[in-house]
C-alpha cells in the first residue's frame, strides 16, 4: 500500500496479463458477522483484508468471539446467541457495513454497548434503521447528533406482534441489517415468523440480494414478496456452513474492466483477464459489465473469471439508471472522459451518503481533468474533455474515498499523455490496499517512467537522500553501487581478483548476478550480504570492479530494469551521464571531503564494524580520484544536473529542496 501524501501515475497506455482480485467488501464483512452470530466454527477462505474488514474483525473479537486470521483465511469461532462481553466500546472506522449491522445485531441480542467511528462516520445518517430498532423494542441512543452515530445500545424487549418498518431509500444497508440481526429473534423459543416492510422504493437491491444468498448459506431461508416484505420464518436458527470462500470484489474488477476497455489494443489480442469473478458472481456490481459493454468494452466470462479488451473507440457515450450499481457507477463517470460524448448517470442519490458527498467530489475532480460537469440532486453528466486539446494534468483530492482514488487513478490513460496526481493515495486501504500495486504490474506506461538521479562521490550522502526521496515519492530505489560491491563481492567468491585481466570472467559474473533486493534487505546467491557489503574493503573491491567496462555493460540492463511504475529513484555515479541520461532530474550531491569521512566514520561504527579515521579519509581520496579519473563513466555532474553541496544541511534540509526541484517539473 502506498502510504505517501500523494502518488504521481504516470501517463498509461495499456494493461495486460492478468489480475487477481481481493476477496469482495460486502461477502467479507456480512460473512464474518454471520459466521460470529453462529453457533461453532466457521472458516472463511479468500477474506479481504481491509480497513473496513479489519475493523470488524475487531469489534468481533471485542464481543468475545473466537477470531484467528491467517493470511487470508479466517476462523471464526462463533457467539450463538449471545455476545460473550455484555459490555464493550466498538470503534468501526468509516466502514458502513461494520456499523450498520453490528447495530442491529447488538440492539437484538442486547447488552451495554457503545459504536463509534471517525468523523466522518458520525456523518453518515443510521436514524432510519434506529427507528425500525426502536419500534420493534429496541434500546438505542444517540450519543451526539441524533440520527447519526456514536450510539448507545442497552438492553430490549422485543416485540415482533407488528411488521417492523424500514425505510429502503437512503441505504439498503438498514435493510440488510435488520435481515442480518433479526434471525436472533426469530430463533427464541416461543417466537413468531419476524416480518419486515419496506416504505419507499428499496434502492441498491443487488445488495440485499446479496445478504439474502448469504443469509441462505448459513441456514436462513428469507421469504420475500416483491421488494417490499420479507419474512423470516418463526424458528430460523444460523448454522455454520463450515467452509465458505469469499468471491473477488465486484466493484474492484469495474476498475480493472474500465482499464482493459480503455487500453491500446497490445500486440497480442487477449487484452487483460480478470480473476476470482465472473458474470454469475451473486455481486450486484456485476452488472457494471453490462454498461461497460454498452460503452463499447469487449468482454468475456467463464465462471470465475473475466476477460476484457477495447472494442468501441472512442467509448460510446451512455445515459443509465444506475441504482443497481451504485458504486460501480462511479468507474462509469471515469469512463465517461474517454466517451464520444456526454454521459448521463441517474438515480444516484445515494451517492451523496457514501464515504463523501460522491457527486459533488466526482464533479470537482473530473473538471479538473477538463471536463465538463453538471449535476444535480441524483445524476451527474459528464461531457469528455477534446481528446487532443482538453486534458489537463490534475492533482486529484480524495476525500479519503478509496472509489474516489481508483476512479481518478483511470484518467491516467488520457490521450495527451499527462500524469495525474492522486493524494492521499492510502484511501484506498478501505477495500483494495493493493490497488496501485496490482494496476502498475499489469499497466505500460505511454512515456518513459520517470527517474530521479543522484549522483555524488563516496559518503556524500546518497544513498540516504535517495531512498528518502523514494519513500516519500512512492518509487522504487536503486542503490547502482550495491550492485557494483556485488559484483566485487561475486568476484571475490569465485577467486577472482578485481583486476583487468579478469575483467571478462567478472563481466560474466556481473550479467548474471542472482541478487535479490527484499526491503532494504540484499541476497546473492540465496545467502544474506547486507553487512557483507557495506565494508570499506568491500567499497574498494567495488570501486576496482566499477573501472573494467565490460562489467559497466553487463550492468546496464539490471539497472534499466529498475525503472518500473510509478517511477524510480536512482543512486551512484553515472546514474544521470549514462544509465539514465533522459531522467527529468539529475541531482550531483556533494560535502567537504573531511565531513564525508567524518560521516563514514561515524556510520561504521554505528554498524559495529570498526573503522579508523585516517585510513578512512585515505580511501576514501583514493576512491574519489579512481571514480574521476577512470576512462569509462567518470564521477562527474552530468551537463544539466543540478548541484547540491550538503556539507552545511542536514538530511531533512536535502530531502526538502530535492524534493521542491521535483516538485518544480512536474505540471500540476
Ligand atoms: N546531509 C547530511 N548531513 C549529515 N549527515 C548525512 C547527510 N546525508 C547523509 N548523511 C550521513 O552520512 C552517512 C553516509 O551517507 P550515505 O547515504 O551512506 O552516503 P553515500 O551513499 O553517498 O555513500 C550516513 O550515515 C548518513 O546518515
Ligand atoms: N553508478 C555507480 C555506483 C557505484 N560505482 C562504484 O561502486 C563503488 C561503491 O559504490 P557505493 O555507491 O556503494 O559507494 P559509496 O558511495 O557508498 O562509498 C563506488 O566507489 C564506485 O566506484 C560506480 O562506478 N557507478
Amino acid at each position: 500500500m502506498y502510504d505517501t501524501e500523494f502518488l504521481d501515475i504516470p501517463a498509461l497506455r495499456s494493461v495486460r496479463g492478468s489480475v487477481r482480485l481481493p476477496g469482495s467488501k460486502s461477502i467479507s464483512n456480512r460473512v464474518l458477522l454471520l459466521a460470529a452470530l453462529c453457533e461453532g466454527r466457521t472458516v472463511v477462505h479468500d477474506l479481504l483484508d481491509s480497513d473496513d474488514t479489519r475493523v470488524m474483525l475487531d469489534a468481533l473479537r471485542a464481543l468475545g468471539c473466537g477470531v484467528q486470521v491467517d493470511g487470508s483465511r479466517a476462523t471464526i469461532d462463533g457467539l450463538g446467541n449471545r455476545p460473550r462481553q455484555p459490555q464493550a466500546e466498538l470503534f468501526l472506522g468509516n466502514a458502513g457495513t461494520a456499523m450498520r449491522p453490528l447495530t442491529a445485531a447488538l440492539a437484538v441480542l442486547g447488552g451495554d454497548y457503545q459504536l463509534r467511528g471517525i468523523p466522518r462516520m458520525h456523518e453518515r445518517p443510521i436514524g432510519d434503521l434506529v427507528d425500525a430498532l426502536r419500534a420493534l423494542g429496541c434500546t438505542i441512543d444517540y450519543l451526539g447528533t441524533p440520527g447519526y452515530p456514536p450510539l448507545r445500545i442497552g438492553q430490549p424487549a422485543v416485540r415482533l406482534d407488528q411488521p417492523i418498518g424500514v425505510r429502503g431509500d437512503v441505504s439498503s444497508q438498514f435493510l440488510t441489517a435488520l435481515l442480518l440481526a433479526l434471525p436472533l429473534a426469530a430463533s427464541q423459543p416461543g417466537r413468531r415468523d419476524v416480518v419486515i416492510e419496506v416504505v419507499g422504493e428499496l434502492i441498491s437491491r443487488p445488495y440485499v440480494e446479496i445478504t439474502l444468498q448469504l443469509l441462505a448459506r448459513f441456514g436462513v431461508q428469507v421469504q420475500r414478496e416483491g421488494w417490499s416484505r420479507f419474512t423470516i420464518p418463526q424458528g430460523s436458527r444460523y448454522r455454520s456452513p463450515g467452509d465458505i470462500h469469499v468471491e473477488a470484489d465486484a466493484s474492484s474488477a469495474s476498475y480493472f474492466i474500465a482499464a482493459g476497455a480503455i487500453s491500446e489494443p497490445g500486440r497480442g489480442p487477449n487484452g487483460l483477464k480478470i480473476e476470482g469473478v465472473g458474470e454469475q458472481s451473486i455481486q450486484g456490481d456485476i452488472r457494471f459489465v453490462d454498461a461497460a459493454r454498452a460503452m463499447g468494452a469487449e468482454i468475456d466470462s467463464g465462471p470465475n473469471w473475466l476477460q476484457v479488451r477495447r472494442g468501441a473507440w472512442p467509448l460510446k457515450a451512455i445515459d443509465l439508471d444506475c441504482n443497481h450499481i451504485p458504486d460501480a457507477a462511479m468507474t462509469l463517470a471515469a469512463m465517461a472522459l474517454y466517451a464520444d460524448g456526454p454521459s448521463t448517470l441517474r438515480n444516484i442519490a445515494s451517492w451523496r451518503v457514501k464515504e463523501t458527498d460522491r457527486i459533488a467530489a466526482m464533479a470537482t475532480e473530473l473538471r479538473k481533468l477538463g471536463a465538463q460537469v453538471e449535476e444535480g440532486t441524483d445524476f451527474i453528466r459528464v461531457t469528455p474533455p477534446d481528446s487532443t486539446t482538453g486534458w489537463r494534468a490534475a492533482s486529484l483530492h480524495t476525500y479519503d474515498d478509496h472509489r474516489m482514488a481508483m476512479c481518478g487513478s483511470l484518467a491516467a490513460f488520457n490521450p495527451a499523455r499527462l500524469p495525474v496526481r492522486i493524494q492521499d493515495p492510502r484511501c484506498v486501504g478501505k477495500t483494495f490496499p493493493d490497488y496501485f500495486e496490482t494496476l502498475f504490474a499489469i499497466a505500460e506506461p505511454s512515456t518513459p517512467v520517470p527517474v530521479l538521479c543522484v549522483d555524488g562521490p563516496t559518503a556524500s550522502g546518497k544513498g540516504t537522500l535517495a531512498a528518502a526521496v523514494a519513500h516519500r515519492l512512492g518509487y522504487h530505489y536503486l542503490d547502482s553501487g550495491a550492485l557494483y560491491r556485488l559484483t566485487g563481492l561475486a568476484a571475490r567468491q569465485a577467486q577472482l581478483e578485481p583486476e583487468p585481466v579478469n575483467e571478462a570472467e567478472i563481466a560474466a559474473l556481473a550479467r548474471q548476478l542472482p541478487v535479490q533486493f527484499r526491503a532494504d534487505r540484499v541476497w546473492l546467491a540465496g545467502e544474506e550480504v547486507t553487512e557483507q557489503i557495506r565494508s570499506e574493503a568491500a567499497g574498494m573491491d567495488a570501486s576496482r570492479v566499477s573501472a573494467l567496462p565490460s562489467v559497466r555493460e553487463a550492468l546496464l540492463n539490471l539497472q534499466h530494469s529498475f525503472a518500473r511504475l510509478p517511477g524510480l529513484v536512482a543512486d551512484g555515479r553515472d546514474m544521470g551521464t549514462q544509465i539514465f541520461p533522459f531522467a527529468p532530474l539529475k541531482v550531483f550531491l556533494t560535502a567537504d571531503a573531511a565531513q564525508r569521512a567524518d560521516r563514514r566514520h561515524k556510520q561504521l561504527i554505528s554498524k559495529g564494524i570498526s573503522a579508523n579515521i585516517d585510513s578512512l579519509r585515505a580511501d576514501l581520496a583514493a576512491r574519489d580520484a579512481r571514480d574521476s579519473s577512470r576512462s569509462v563513466a567518470p564521477l562527474q555532474p552530468a551537463q544539466d544536473a543540478l548541484l547540491l553541496d550538503n556539507s552545511q544541511l542536514s538530511v531533512e534540509e536535502s530531502v526538502d529542496r530535492v524534493l521542491g526541484w521535483w516538485q518544480a517539473r512536474q505540471p500540476f
